[in-house]
């Protein structure tokens, strides 16, 4: 079902801060830099290239009172999630209820460019597993 690694999710205190190692000393240019309120989460995407490249995912929390900054003050930062795309989410989504795999979602999410599920990380052997379905302008990647 998934057919390639859309994002790696890098949870970190500021995002600027993060970006002057991403950024400036690896060279990594972030294609975009917004805030997901539904998430309460700030994102820099940066590509590593290719139509159908992967990305980094850098993750800001932006309020004190959600999972993502419960994470960070538990674990600090580090690793957040993996993001499989895939072509049908609600079909993804009725498979893994029929396998009973532990879904957070009961119905497919707005995701920063697309709509998406959450795998909890018991369900995946450790791994917090978002799998989207890109909305089709979200695919394009800076060329470079
Ligand atoms: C704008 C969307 C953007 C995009 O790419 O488009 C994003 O993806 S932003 C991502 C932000 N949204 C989410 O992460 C939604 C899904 N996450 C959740 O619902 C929670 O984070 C959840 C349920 C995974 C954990 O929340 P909870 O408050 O239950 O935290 P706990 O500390 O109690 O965790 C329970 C259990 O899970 C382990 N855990 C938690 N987070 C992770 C993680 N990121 N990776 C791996 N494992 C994780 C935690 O250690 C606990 O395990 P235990 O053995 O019980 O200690
Ligand atoms: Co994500």
């Amino acid at each position: 079902m998934p057919r390639r690694i859309d994002h790696v999710a890098i949870i970190v205190r500021n995002l600027e801060q993060a970006l002057i190692f991403y950024r400036d000393t690896l060279g990594l240019e972030p294609r975009a830099i917004q805030d997901v309120p539904s998430e309460q989460v700030r994102i820099a995407f940066l590509p590593m290239g290719g139509p159908q490249g992967s990305e980094i995912e850098l993750i800001e929390p932006t309020t004190p009172d959600s999972s993502l900054s419960r994470f960070l003050e538990k674990r600090g930062e580090g690793m957040h999630h993996l993001c499989l795309e895939v072509d049908d989410i609600d079909a993804a989504l009725q498979e893994m209820n029929e396998r009973e795999v532990a879904v957070l979602d009961t119905q497919p999410r707005l995701a920063a460019e697309g709509r998406a599920i959450f795998l909890h990380p018991k369900a995946t052997h450790g791994v917090l597993l978002e799998l989207i379905e890109k909305r089709p302008q979200a695919t394009r990647r800076v060329e470079r």
